[in-house]
């Protein structure tokens, strides 16, 4: 079913200082947000020299929302990821194009109150992992939960992020989830001192809680 320990993902990382101190926590991924109408957008304050710095364990994830396969790629060879999450409308076909290119892909999917499992049969083949994130009013980092129960009848051969609202008011359910196709969790707004800022010590509590 799950790993013992889902892995980690700390998501919309922004300023150079906070980044080493999360860094330390030794999340898988960190994720940094390419999507320029983010509050968590990267900016001009991380560079390249940022992200190669950290350790070479942490895989580090770009978000994109609707982006072409050319500027995804541009962003890959410069900034030195190793991932890139898709939160638009991409297709099936740019998925694939990038994946040729040498890119893990994740595909991000929004869950409202009920969620068509057929839509991801498309995808099968061609990424690398899902992210189920909860529906709202932006693509991502939306800050509610959705109800995980959906995903009980998970049966596709592709792993899954699970995100959207995670906070340690979670943890304890999250310990004792036992999902099909559970891969990773999500960390983002719920932890944040201000959008893209993330607050460590309670990062650090989740990952107790998380990884004992
Ligand atoms: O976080 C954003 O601002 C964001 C904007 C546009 C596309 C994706 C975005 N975030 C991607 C993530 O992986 C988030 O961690 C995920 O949406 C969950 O966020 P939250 O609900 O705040 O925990």
């Amino acid at each position: 079913m799950n790993p013992v320990t889902p892995y980690l993902k700390v998501c919309g990382m922004r300023l150079p200082e906070n980044l080493a101190a999360v860094a330390a926590l030794q999340p898988d991924f960190l994720g940094f947000i390419f999507y320029p109408k983010s509050s968590r957008y990267v900016g001009t304050q991380l560079s390249q020299v940022d992200l190669a710095a950290l350790p070479a364990g942490i895989r580090k994830v770009g978000v994109f929302v609707n982006e072409t396969v050319d500027t995804v790629l541009a962003r890959v060879v410069e900034f030195g990821l190793d991932l890139v999450q898709l939160h638009g409308q991409e297709t099936p076909t740019e998925c694939a194009r990038l994946q040729a290119a040498g890119v893990s892909v994740i595909k991000a999917f929004s869950v409202g109150e009920e969620f068509n499992f057929e839509v991801l049969q498309p995808y099968v083949g061609h990424v690398d992992y899902f992210l189920f994130d909860t529906k709202g009013a932006q693509p991502g980092g939306n800050g509610t939960t959705f109800n995980w129960n959906l995903l009980a009848t998970y049966d596709l051969p592709v792993p899954y992020f699970l995100a959207g609202g995670l906070g340690l008011k979670e943890a304890e359910a999250l310990r004792n989830l036992r999902l099909p196709g559970l891969f990773a969790l999500d960390l983002n707004s719920r932890f944040e001192i201000e959008p893209g800022v993330k607050d460590a010590g309670l990062l650090k509590q989740m990952f107790t809680s998380l990884r004992t």
